[in-house]
């Protein structure tokens, strides 16, 4: 009997609204499903695929451009043969978005692809309940990108209050009124309302899916000026920094609430210079979201600090600066209260 083909889900969603973390539960709670992973960053230092590593059964990770402009249907393919190939143990592949992607692109991409064993699974997109009536006004694309989802993910319910649920629901339903909405928090949905999806089966109506419409859209696209995208990342940029000098956990919490304007987006793990504290901290904002979850360094692991920092209109050399403010330098004591300010952020993992 042939092979059944291997679904691509793309999961897409602005920047923070929880496509790692549905990632996440969906690998830990798989049924056995064997699931393979391409996950993409938009800072140089993927800390995504670091966030994801150990649950996966395979992964490909592309950081440092966002891979609905960075890679062709060919590079796309590459990374596809790498997870599903007829040896391949792999039943679906997901493929996590960069929080700046381009729905429409990367559908274009895994329709494109010439990889046989593959077929388009579906467009589930995340919206951050929360922040999706600011950030929608803010950002018109976000909308579309909604418009284009077969399923759509209504995360972070545990930050608003029914009516509030009720709104947001609304909104997107007068963006999409053909796909199901989940609210869920955590990104805790069934994981196999993404793994069931009918292979073969062709873009859901009320979008012109198909593959002419999309190399139509991009041809388009790119006449509007591909040097200047036109889409959500031309307006945003990002910032990297790493230190394998410890950090100052008052001065990091100190830079964190007052973020230099315009960031939206830090994420990545910090190593702390306090007597006593051996632990690895996780750290996540989004918005004016602080979140530090404390795990632990793997043995041999290298204890550095790395952050990537995504926003608009920022001035990367004072946002590097004001963290370079919360290295310790040699010498310097670190009283161990210092961590309490960490503490009142943080989840255990
Ligand atoms: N309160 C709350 N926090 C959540 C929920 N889902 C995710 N988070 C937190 O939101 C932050 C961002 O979540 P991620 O899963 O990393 O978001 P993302 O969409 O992958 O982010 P990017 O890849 O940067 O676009 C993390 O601190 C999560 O723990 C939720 O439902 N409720």
């Amino acid at each position: 009997m042939a092979k059944k083909r291997i679904p691509v889900v793309i999961v897409a969603g602005f920047l923070g609204s929880g496509k790692t973390t549905l990632l996440n539960h969906v690998l830990r709670n798989n049924r056995g499903v064997r699931v393979g992973v391409i996950v993409n960053d938009f800072g140089a230092v993927n800390i995504d695929s670091m966030m994801v590593a150990g649950q996966v059964d395979s992964m490909v990770s592309l950081s440092n451009g966002c891979m609905c402009c960075a890679v062709d249907v060919s590079d796309m393919d590459d990374m596809l043969d790498r997870l599903a190939n007829p040896t391949s143990q792999i039943d679906v592949v997901i493929v996590e978005a960069s929080g700046l992607a381009e729905p429409r692109n990367m559908i274009r991409l895994v329709l494109g692809s010439r990889n046989p064993h593959v077929v388009y699974g579906g467009l589930v997109v995340m919206v951050d309940g929360e922040q999706f009536e600011e950030t929608s006004a803010r950002h018109p694309d976000l909308g579309k990108h909604v418009t284009l989802a077969d399923l759509v993910v209504l995360n972070k319910t545990d930050r608003i209050d029914e009516p509030r649920l009720g709104a947001v629901k609304q909104l997107v339903r007068d963006y999409n009124d053909r796909a199901p909405i989940l609210a869920t928090a955590h990104g805790r949905i069934e994981p196999t309302l993404l793994f069931d999806q009918e292979p073969g089966r062709d873009p859901a109506p009320g979008e012109q899916l198909t593959l002419d419409r999309l190399l139509l859209d991009q041809h388009e696209h790119c006449d509007e000026g591909c040097g200047g995208h036109g889409h959500l990342h031309s307006s945003y940029e990002s910032v990297d920094f790493a230190s394998a000098d410890p950090i100052d956990p008052r001065r990091l919490v100190d830079f964190l609430e007052s973020r230099p304007v315009g960031i939206y987006r830090i994420k990545g793990f910090v190593h702390f210079a306090v007597p006593g504290q051996s632990r690895k901290f996780e750290v996540q904002t989004v918005g004016p979201h602080i979140r530090f979850t404390s795990t632990r360094w793997e043995s041999g692991e290298e204890r550095t600090t790395q952050l990537v920092l995504i926003g608009a209109d920022i001035e990367p050399e004072k946002a590097r600066a004001g963290l370079e403010d919360c290295i310790v330098s040699e010498g310097e004591d670190v009283d161990p209260g210092a961590m309490l300010g960490v503490h009142r952020y943080t989840v255990t993992a």
